[in-house]
Order: structure tokens, then sequence, then C-alpha cells
């Protein structure tokens, strides 16, 4: 059996291939990166670290090679007799892959009838229709209708946390990686032409949707969220930021909020969707992990796209009558961040422009008067206790409640 990983860095071999390995295939990783492709060509096995707060166990992962990314020929090759495939190579990168997706599909269709799915392993929403379309564009004719009868292009749920390789470490090892113990890989059950692996950690659902809205809008909005409160103190890791009481209490909030949203858009028991909150922040503590809030809080402009994590989980929230306030403190914290790396001056006129065209907020929505006035208290330096007492009073004035 023979698995294609396109992608060999870190969720590539500290996940996916790693568990397909596991499996028994022989796992082909496609990378632009020669050093990873030379080493895995040169040794066909690598050493993955599993670290939780007790400690640490190598796993050795076997039976795999490499296969250069630029060469769409080799691709197309393997792709022939391929049972199964997968991307990580970043959501940004998926029009990049697609020429080749689409050059290697055809070749396959000339020796091989077999439908064939491929696992899309990035943190974006509705990415089956997303790839689908960049494969699209490289296919003309009867290709386009072969594609849609013979491959599935299955969303999956990446919730495994897997760090950057420090420097040191990738010196003298190129291809060690890290990961934490949690390796469940949900899939979409409806993506699938076929019958999913069978695999106790690969769990198919139906509908699917539930389950990537959790995953974006409540780890990976929470994630974001200590990134960027995290990075204004100085911090490092994430397991440091939730530690810091003020940012858990934030952190806390917005989960909540995420949380209540969730219960109620997907009539899910509150108190099971409290405990995979509480789950989270536990592994978010991983200190042995050393998760940096630099790769966490990487690339702001795309955490504050309108379906993403931050604005994604808080228009949600309005919809479901739940108001976004702790959301909007990471959503002030990213734009902040965004405004840094951008090179431009953190002003409310530039928050406003950020609100406006990237977020797509208008003025007039809430998200949009809570997160300018975090913005002006991130600006002012303010401490984040101050920012929680304006919370309170946020929560007061919109819904009455008593805190
Ligand atoms: N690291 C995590 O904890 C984590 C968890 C869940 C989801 N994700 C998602 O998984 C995806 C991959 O993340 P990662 O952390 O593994 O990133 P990464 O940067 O470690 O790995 C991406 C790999 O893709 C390769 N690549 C880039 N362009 C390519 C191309 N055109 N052809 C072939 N290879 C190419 C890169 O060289 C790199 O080795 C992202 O969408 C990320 O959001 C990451
Ligand atoms: O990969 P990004 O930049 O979309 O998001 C950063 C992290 O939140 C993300 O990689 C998580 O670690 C991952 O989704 C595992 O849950």
């Amino acid at each position: 059996m023979k698995f294609i990983m396109y992608g060999a860095g870190n969720i590539g071999r500290g996940f996916i291939g790693a568990l397909f390995s596991q499996l028994g295939y022989e796992v082909v990783f496609i990378d632009v990166d020669e050093v990873l492709i030379r080493e895995l060509n040169e040794r066909h096995e690598y050493w993955q670290e599993i670290v939780d707060s007790a400690g640490s166990r190598m796993n050795r992962i076997r039976n795999v090679r490499g296969v250069n990314g630029r060469n769409m020929d080799l691709i197309a090759k393997e792709m022939e007799d391929a049972d199964l495939m997968a991307t990580a190579v970043g959501a940004a990168m998926l029009p990049r892959i697609a020429g080749s997706i689409a050059y290697g599909l055809q070749a396959r269709w000339k020796k091989n009838s077999r439908v064939f799915n491929i696992l899309i392993c990035e943190n974006l929403m509705d990415a089956d229709s997303f790839l689908a379309g960049e494969i699209k564009k490289h296919m003309a004719g009867d290709a386009v209708k072969i594609f849609e009868q013979n491959t599935g292009l299955v969303e999956t749920c990446i919730g495994r946390m897997v760090p950057l390789v420090p420097d040191e470490k990738r010196q003298s090892d190129p291809l060690y990686v890290a990961a934490e113990p949690y390796d469940i890989l949900p899939v979409d059950k409806a993506g699938f032409l076929g019958e999913p692996p069978a695999c106790k950690k690969i769990i198919a659902y139906e509908p699917f949707d539930f389950y990537v809205q959790r995953k974006l809008y409540l780890h990976n909005m929470a994630h974001a969220i200590s990134a960027y409160l995290g990075m204004r103190e100085n911090l490092r890791y994430v397991s440091d930021a939730v530690k810091v009481s003020s940012i858990r209490l934030i952190i806390t909030g917005a989960m909540q909020e995420a949380v209540r949203m969730l219960a109620k858009k997907y009539n899910v028991k509150y108190d099971e969707l409290c405990l995979h909150m509480n789950d989270l922040l536990y592994r978010f503590q991983n200190p042995g992990l050393k998760d940096t809030l630099l790769r966490v809080g990487r690339d702001p402009l795309r955490k504050l796209q309108p379906e993403d994590r931050l604005i994604g989980a808080a228009v949600s929230c309005l919809q479901m009558e739940v108001e976004p306030v702790y959301i909007s403190i990471g959503i002030a914290g990213a734009v902040s961040a965004f405004l840094r790396e951008a090179d431009k001056e953190c002003t409310e006129e530039n928050c406003r422009a950020v609100l406006e065209k990237v977020c797509h907020i208008t003025p007039e929505c809430r998200i949009f008067i809570y997160t300018a006035k975090f913005f002006a208290m991130f600006a002012r330096k303010d401490s984040y206790e101050r920012m929680i007492e304006t919370v309170d009073a946020f929560y007061k004035k919109t819904t009455g409640d008593i805190i």
C-alpha cells in the first residue's frame, strides 16, 4: 500500500505521514525542501518524539522516501499506483500544488481506473471546494468530469499540535520532529469515494461542518489569542502564555463564547463542549512541547480573514446571539500584530481600515465597536486586567447580564 504525503513539514512528518507509516503504508513525501528529500531517500526512516507533561518517548518512523516537489513527472509517476494521498503544505500553498495534482491525476487515469482520495490537512474552511476549484483550473473538457467522478477531496480536522523544530535540533537531524500525544484524525465521511482507511484513530463523521468549526473557531481561535496576547508580554511559548492568569482568563472567556455559539448552532451538549475546551486548555499547557507563539500567531492577515478563526468565530457568535466580547480582544491583538508586521502605525484609522477591508466588518457591527475599544487599549498599553473589566461593562450593557 502506498500513501503520498504532499508536504514533509511538521504535520506531514509529525502526524499524517507517521500515522500512515504505522498503519503499514509505504509513505512517499513530496516537498520542495531538498534537504528533507535527500535525507528521506538516504535513511528511509526518521525519529518522531512524542512529548507530554510527564516526559517523552521516541518513535522510529520507517518505510519512507521522498520526491522533489518541483519534478511534476516524478510526482505523476508516484500518483499512478498510489492508494491514498494527503496535503499539508499550508493553505496558501494549495494553489501552487494544484497544477501538479491535476497533472498527476490525468497521468493516473491512463493507467489506473481506481478512485483516488486526497485528504486535505490544512487549517482552511471549505478546503475541499477550494482545492477542487484550483485543480480544475488546470483541466479542460472531459478531464473535469472524470475528476469529479473519480477523485474524493476529503476535509479533515488536524487537532494535533506539532511545534517548529528548533534550529539546533534541525541541524543535527533535519528529519527530527516532535508532537503532542493527541493523534485523532476526524475526516469527512461524505468526501470519501469508497471506505475511509480502517483505523480507530481515523474517525469518519457526517455531517462534518461541526468538527471543522469546533477546530477552527474553538481550538485555533483560542490558540491565536494566546499568541497575540503572549507576544505582547514578550513570552515565547503557548504554555507560558496560558500560565499568565489574566491571559488565561481572556482565553477561557473567548472559548466559552465559542462553546455557547457551537452548542446553539449545532445543538450539541454544552457540557460535552466544555470538556473539550478544558482538554484543549490542558493541552496548551504542555511544557515539553515548546510550541512558539511565533508559529501559532504566524500570518495574522490570513487569521483575520472573514471566515477564519477570529472573525469567523465572532460573526457566528453574533448569529447565535452570543456576544463575542472576549474574542474581540483577540481580534484587536491580531490587528495590532498585523499592523506591526506591515510596518504601519497602530492608529485608530489603520485599525478601522483593517476591520473594514480585511475582516469585512462594518462600523455598526458590535464586533467593530468592541474591537476598536480594545485596540485603543492595546495602543495605550493598558493591562489585561483593565480589558477584562471593560468586557464586563460591555456584557452588562448589551445583555443586561448580572456578572
Ligand atoms: N503544525 C501544526 O501544529 C498544525 C496543526 C494543524 C494544522 N496545521 C496545518 O497544516 C498545514 C501544514 O503545516 P505545518 O506546520 O506542517 O507547516 P510546515 O511549514 O512545517 O510544512 C509545510 C511543508 O510544505 C512544504 N511545501 C511548501 N510548498 C510546497 C510545494 N509547492 N510543493 C511541495 N511542498 C511544499 C514546505 O517545504 C514544508 O516542508 C498548514 O495548513 C497548517 O495550518 C498545522
Ligand atoms: O497553522 P495555522 O497558522 O493555521 O494555525 C496555527 C496553530 O493554531 C495551528 O497550527 C494548530 O497548532 C493546529 O491547528 C493544531 O491544532
